[in-house]
């Protein structure tokens, strides 16, 4: 483990082709997220949040500035050292689950191994004892072979934020996690992101609307017109 923090931008812009001009949707933005950190990214509709987190997903690439993970310049990576950066050292969260219909729950954390292969079948046991420990630790012990339909919207979610963690993330990247929940299935989902960040000292960058989630942050930033403003104290 490095003492580089978790994820660092530095004045990056993103520029998007508008026609025969362009969109700035970032703006020279610089931020440092450490590890064990719960940070809520707020911002109006069209703020840049979504550009943000792409970003730092390395799934959008700046048009200028620096984006380091672990203190690793993702720009220098090539497409399969980011590929391989995004499976091993992020975790990303997106607002629907997007869950394999016909996979349990402890199948839908060992996909991506399946893709890269177990090599044995000891790495298999290793693979399956991890999943099981994550579902876990979001509070699905006993669900681990329930398919999707069989969980509610909130399990789903808590499988969504276990299969996130399976590689060993630095940092998590969640985008409105509880856009397809009740207000007491949200709160729970929002509490359950903040011990995960605490427990496994990930740096948990989220998207949200709502002040009451801003709260379970340790910190708030806020996007208006691509730039960032000012950080908060939660
Ligand atoms: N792929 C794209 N091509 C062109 N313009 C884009 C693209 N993605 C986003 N934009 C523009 O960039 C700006 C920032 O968009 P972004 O989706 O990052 O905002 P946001 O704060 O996440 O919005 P919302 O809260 O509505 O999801 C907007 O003006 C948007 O129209």
């Amino acid at each position: 483990m490095t003492t580089a923090p978790a994820l660092e931008l530095h004045s990056v812009t993103v520029d998007y082709p508008d026609g025969s001009g362009t969109i700035t949707a970032l703006d020279q933005v610089s931020l440092t997220v450490n590890r064990g950190e719960f940070l809520a990214l707020t911002g109006p509709s069209g703020s840049g949040k979504s550009t943000l987190l792409s970003v730092a997903a390395t799934l959008v690439a700046p048009t200028a500035g620096r984006v380091l993970v672990d203190g690793r310049e993702v720009q220098g990576l090539g497409r399969s050292g980011q590929a391989e950066l995004r499976r091993e050292k992020l975790g990303i969260i997106f607002q629907q689950p997007n869950l394999l219909p016909s996979l349990t729950a402890v199948e839908q954390l060992l996909v991506t191994q399946h893709v890269r292969g177990f090599g044995s079948r000891k790495q298999r046991a290793t693979a399956v004892e991890r999943a099981r420990t994550l579902l876990a630790a979001v509070g699905l012990e006993g669900q681990e072979n329930k398919r999707p339909h069989q969980l509610s919207g909130g399990q789903r979610q808590r499988v969504n934020i276990a299969r996130a963690l399976m590689g060993q993330p630095s940092v998590l990247l969640v985008d409105e996690p509880t856009a397809a929940l009740d207000a007491e299935r949200s709160h729970a989902v929002v509490e359950l992101l903040a011990r995960i960040t605490r427990d496994f000292g990930t740096a948990t960058v989220m998207v949200t609307h709502d002040l009451e989630f801003v709260d379970l942050c340790d910190r708030e930033v806020h996007m208006r017109d691509g730039k960032l403003s000012e950080s908060v104290a939660a």
